[in-house]
């Protein structure tokens, strides 16, 4: 096939690229640049642009291409609470744009990143896809809408979609050759094996009083390389699917973050200097998917579920990392 990937300079995107490369797909990287790095599309073609910006979209040809799959967002959910206008256009108008030219160009699929973030504080342990939708800051609400946008635009188009919430990315490809780097970093496994490795102060743990086995919070994190798979899976499932469909993603278990620092520490061998911090407003204490459906609809299992396994490819990258 050949696929456009929008937002593949970035960490899941990149893992992306990789995995459509590796499987024989031809690949084109539709990127700004803003979170992302050029070194990480390593083979494909790299075209550098902004989706709100129309001329730039039609320049890609999109006629071209079996399937988009589009990663483009700001993530930062902070950042969202303080600046929700950047979000909504970021997230939304971008989004938007993209579909319009899509539409334009007569391409019919998308896969789409959506989040966890979407179900706001969780009303069961394991969470479904039937779980209520109710973000509570303003990123997990842009990708809120643009699922709703997708449903939309299968009824009034045609476009088949499908719409994957991950959890917690995680990890890296074991080559080392690509890996998670954002800046400011926000995520618990790059800030762990960065203050292993002397980079950035103690971590802080944001939290030791939640209701969980040791008071810190559970989430659960997924290899970004079995992310990559369920996403080919997605363009495949499109092929004989028409609608919309959402699918939740994650291992199925969940690790608190003192877990998640034993695991780093003896992956490592480092000491992992820490100290507790005050709760980082919005955290809920505990998210698990359910992904049962991708396993029934998309034939999809993760194949890498240990947390030391996963840390392990994370901490390949972290200690040479290229950009
Ligand atoms: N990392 C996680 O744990 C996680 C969890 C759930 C959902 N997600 C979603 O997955 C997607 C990828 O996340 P990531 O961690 O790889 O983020 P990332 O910031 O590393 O990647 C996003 C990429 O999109 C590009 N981009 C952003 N806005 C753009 C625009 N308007 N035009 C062109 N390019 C644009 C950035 O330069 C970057 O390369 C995001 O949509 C994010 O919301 C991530
Ligand atoms: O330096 C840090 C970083 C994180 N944490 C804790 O570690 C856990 C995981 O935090 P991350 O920031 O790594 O991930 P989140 O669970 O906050 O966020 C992830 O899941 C969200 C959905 O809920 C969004 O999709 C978001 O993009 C994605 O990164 C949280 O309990 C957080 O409080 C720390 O203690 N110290």
């Amino acid at each position: 096939m050949k696929i456009l990937v929008c937002g593949g300079a970035g960490y899941i995107g990149s893992h992306m690229v990789r995995y459509l490369l590796a499987h024989g797909h031809h690949v084109v990287v539709f990127d700004n640049l803003s979170t992302g790095h050029a070194l990480a599309v390593g083979k494909a073609r790299l075209v550098v642009g902004d989706l709100r910006d129309r001329q730039a979209l039609r320049r890609l040809y999109l006629q071209r291409y079996d399937a988009v799959i589009h990663f483009c967002a700001h993530s930062i959910v902070p950042h969202s609470v303080a600046d929700p206008y950047a979000y909504y256009e970021n997230n939304v108008a971008g989004t938007l744009s993209l579909l319009q030219a899509m539409r334009e160009a007569g391409v019919a699929k998308m896969v789409f990143s959506s989040t966890a973030a979407v179900f706001g504080h969780p009303s069961s342990p394991l969470l479904d896809e039937h779980h209520p939708t109710v973000p509570i800051n303003p990123y997990g609400a842009s990708k809120l809408m643009v699922e709703g946008v997708l449903a939309d635009a299968s009824r009034a188009y045609g476009l088949r979609s499908v719409a994957l919430r991950y959890f917690n990315a995680a990890g890296a490809d074991p080559s080392g050759d690509i890996g998670e780097s954002h800046q400011p970093e926000t995520h618990l496994i790059p800030n762990i094996l960065r203050a292993g490795l002397g980079q950035g102060g103690r971590l802080k743990i944001f939290g030791n009083d939640y209701d969980t086995r040791d008071g810190t919070c559970v989430r659960d994190y997924i290899h970004v390389n079995d992310l990559a798979r369920a996403h080919l899976k997605a363009v495949e499932f499109l092929h004989d699917h028409e609608g919309a469909h959402v699918f939740n993603l994650g291992n199925g278990k969940g690790f608190t973050v003192r877990e998640v620092i034993d695991a780093a520490r003896a992956v490592t061998g480092v000491n992992i200097p820490y100290e507790y911090a005050p709760r980082r407003a919005g955290d809920p204490a505990v998210l698990i998917a359910s992904s049962n459906k991708a396993r029934e609809f998309l034939d999809w299992v993760p194949a890498v579920t240990d947390i030391g396994d996963i840390v392990e490819t994370a901490w390949r990258w972290h200690r040479a990392a290229k950009y």
